[in-house]
């Protein structure tokens, strides 16, 4: 496993994570646990900044909650001085229920219902993402509604392929999200936008996907947007205050994965948009970004406790631990790849090619194929690393199998910032049937 942030390997061969003896951690909170590094968290968000302000750009650096979203790390990301994007009712009540400032929160989603448009606009939130005509027309009747002018940007497809898997790929023309710009609908959509009196439109928005180890993509994309903000100029007199490029800037899994700084993204996108601005002279908008992974992804590690075992003679052994695609359902989806290592043993010899089982009643439910380890028994902690994006986000209850608890650990201190679910909260919702009379 590599080790990076405070990871290390401490006296007693334990991982230890923010100063915490990871076997202590499962002992006192119990395992599955995921374990967040808030310090790399603060370092990364703190990473984006410093290069915006190196840039000479206005900017919001745009923390994507769907990568993890709870309380704590609402409240983390205000430290930072950060901007927060939600996609749900449920990630905007979460942010609010923090006391995260709703002028600060921009709101995204192909799909926004009119409950969740009236909840964002009576909390006065900063940014609507629109993503079609639909949401254009609720929108803006919602706010005449209420008497009130919005701030929106307008979320494009500009027919990018990010070289990524094809279901995190969202910039390509053929996607559910946004407004194309090749087929024009991204050039009316601003036309429309500015007709419209209960919105004020702040610029333009992509997001060409996710996990992505290059900057060609963004550059594309931001040639693409700055071209289409030509055209508007041209057709409506429109200059944007504001252009959005998205997240998706990748992070490290696993061997082979070679993710740029954020530095090296910020560079790349403020470099571009400031060549295309001025050389179409136009004046130069405040950026945003929208990172979640790179944020999130790599300062979180799943503990697990290892059960039992099953070995296929010449074929493979199985270890199973007692999680799986409950707690991280990327490899079934994606089929992502991580590192682990036997947190209780770190220093020992991998001498063994396991796979990591999950516990769910699936054929497809596994967390690693082929990963060396010191032979693990039964009764070993195993850690797996870089889970803390879209591992708690996407957890489920699968097989009515219970949400591990979260924990923050930084200068030796753990802080439970989510409880473990219990058998209770499982079928609180439940009711039973009435008994018949017959
Ligand atoms: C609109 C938008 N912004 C930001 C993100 C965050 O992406 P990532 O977590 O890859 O940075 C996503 C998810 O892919 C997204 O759809
Ligand atoms: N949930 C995905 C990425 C989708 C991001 C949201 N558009 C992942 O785990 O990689």
């Amino acid at each position: 496993m590599y080790l990076h942030g405070t990871s290390r390997i401490n006296q007693l061969g334990h991982l230890e994570i923010g100063g915490c003896d990871a076997v202590k951690l499962a002992q006192d909170y119990g395992t599955p646990l995921y374990v967040y590094d808030e310090e790399l968290i603060r370092n990364k968000c703190r990473a984006y900044v410093t290069a915006f302000q190196e840039s000479g750009f206005r900017f919001q650096v745009t923390y994507a909650s769907k990568a993890f979203c709870t309380m704590a790390m609402c409240a983390l990301i205000e430290e930072e001085g950060l901007s927060l994007d939600v996609v749900s009712g449920g990630e905007l009540y979460t942010a609010l229920s923090a006391g995260y400032p709703a002028d600060k929160i921009h709101f995204h989603g192909n799909n926004k219902s009119p409950d969740e448009i009236v909840q964002a606009l009576d909390a006065n939130i900063g940014c609507f993402v629109v993503d079609n005509f639909y949401e254009l027309e609720l929108l803006n009747a919602l706010a005449c509604e209420r008497g009130k002018r919005v701030d929106i940007l307008l979320r494009t497809t500009p027919g990018v392929e990010a070289h990524t898997h094809e279901y995190i790929s969202t910039g390509q023309q053929d996607s559910k999200f946004g407004f194309d710009i090749k087929s024009g609908q991204a050039i009316e959509a601003i036309s429309r936008s500015l007709a419209l009196p209960g919105l004020h439109l702040l610029g333009v928005h992509s997001h060409i996907g996710s996990q992505i180890f290059e900057t060609d993509g963004f550059v594309i994309a931001i040639k693409l947007l700055i071209e289409l903000l030509a055209d508007a100029k041209e057709k409506d007199g429109f200059e944007p205050t504001v252009l959005n490029v998205g997240g998706g800037f990748g992070i490290r899994y696993v061997d082979g994965d070679t993710p740029l700084e954020p530095g090296d993204y910020v560079r790349a996108i403020t470099s571009t948009v400031r060549t295309e601005c001025e050389s179409r002279n136009m004046s130069l908008p405040e950026l945003w970004i929208e990172p979640g992974r790179s944020i999130v992804g790599d300062a979180g590690t799943t503990l697990y406790t290892v059960g039992s075992s099953k070995t296929i003679p010449g074929l493979r052994k199985y270890v199973a631990v007692n999680g799986g695609m409950t707690d991280n359902l990327r490899p079934a989806l994606y089929q992502a790849q991580y590192e682990a290592a036997l947190a209780n043993r770190m220093n020992e010899a991998e001498l063994e090619i396991v796979s990591i089982a999950g516990k769910c009643c699936e054929s497809g439910d596994m967390l690693i194929w082929d990963v060396s380890l010191p032979e693990p028994k039964a009764g070993d902690i195993l850690a797996v690393s870089s889970t803390g994006a879209y591992g708690y986000a996407m957890s489920n209850n699968y097989n009515r199998i219970a949400r591990p608890a979260v924990i923050f650990v930084k200068d030796g201190e753990a802080t439970e910032v989510v409880a473990r679910e219990t058998m209770q909260d499982l079928v609180k919702n439940d009711k039973l049937l009435q008994k018949q009379n017959r």
